[in-house]
C-alpha cells in the first residue's frame, strides 16, 4: 500500500505525489516499482494515475498521518505480506522492493525497512507482516497523529542498508530539484 496523504508543508502544500520527476508523477513511479503487487492500496485523496486497478482509501480523520493510513489499508490487505510506501520516493526500483519482501523469507522477522545514508530508518520504504502490523495496530488504540516508530516499536525489524537511494524522498522543493537532476543523468 502507498501512503499519499499528508500536508506537505514543506512544499507549501504542494500535492507531493503529483509532483513530477523525470516528467513522471511521483506516485506513478511508485506504484511502477510493485509490477507483482496482488493488490494496489493508496490511501490519500484520489488522483490521476497511469497505472490500473488502483484502489483509493481515505485515512480517518483525513490528514491524520501516516498510522492512520496504515489503519486504514490494513482490513483490506488479503496477502500475508504488505509493503509500506510513501507516495514521494522516485528512485525506488523493482530490486529494493524484492529485497525487502525477500527479508521477510526469516521468520524471525516482523518487517524489512530501508535505511538511508545518514543511518535514518525508513519505515515507509519498507514490507510487513500483515499480522504483526494488525496487532501492533490494535495495541495502539487511536492511530490519528500518532508516529510510524510508536507503532512499529515491538515489531522485530530487519533494517536493509539502501545504497541505490531507494528511500530518498522529496520534503522539500531542494530535495525534488535534487531528485529532477539526478533523473536527468540516469
Ligand atoms: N494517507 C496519508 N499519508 C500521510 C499522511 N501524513 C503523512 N503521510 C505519508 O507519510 C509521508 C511522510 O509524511 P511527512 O513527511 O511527515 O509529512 P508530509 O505531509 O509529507 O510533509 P510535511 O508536511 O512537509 O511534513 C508522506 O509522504 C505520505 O506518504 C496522512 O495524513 N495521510
Amino acid at each position: 500500500m502507498a501512503a499519499a496523504g499528508g500536508a506537505g508543508r514543506r512544499l507549501g502544500g504542494a500535492d507531493k505525489p503529483a509532483l513530477t520527476v523525470g516528467g513522471r508523477p511521483l506516485l506513478d513511479l511508485v506504484l511502477a516499482a510493485c509490477p507483482d503487487a496482488r493488490q494496489l492500496l493508496v490511501v490519500g485523496p484520489e488522483r490521476r494515475t497511469e497505472r490500473a486497478g488502483v484502489r483509493w482509501l481515505r485515512e480517518d480523520p483525513p490528514g491524520g498521518g501516516p498510522v492512520a493510513a496504515v489503519a486504514a489499508a490494513l482490513p483490506e490487505v488479503t496477502a500475508p505480506r504488505l509493503l509500506l510506501l510513501a507516495a514521494d520516493l522516485p528512485f525506488l526500483d523493482v530490486a529494493t522492493v524484492r529485497r525487502l519482501l525477500a527479508a521477510l523469507d526469516d521468520p524471525a522477522r516482523d518487517g524489512a525497512l530501508l535505511v538511508d545514508a545518514d543511518g535514518r530508518d525508513q519505515p515507509l520504504a519498507a514490507a510487513y507482516r500483515t499480522a504483526a502490523l494488525r496487532t501492533a495496530l490494535a495495541a495502539l488504540g487511536d492511530p490519528a497523529g500518532r508516529p510510524l516508530r510508536a507503532l512499529l516499536a515491538g515489531l522485530r525489524l530487519a533494517r536493509l542498508p539502501d545504497p541505490a537511494d531507494a528511500s530518498f524522498d522529496c520534503d522539500t522543493w531542494t530535495d525534488l530539484a535534487e531528485a529532477r537532476e539526478r533523473a536527468e543523468r540516469r
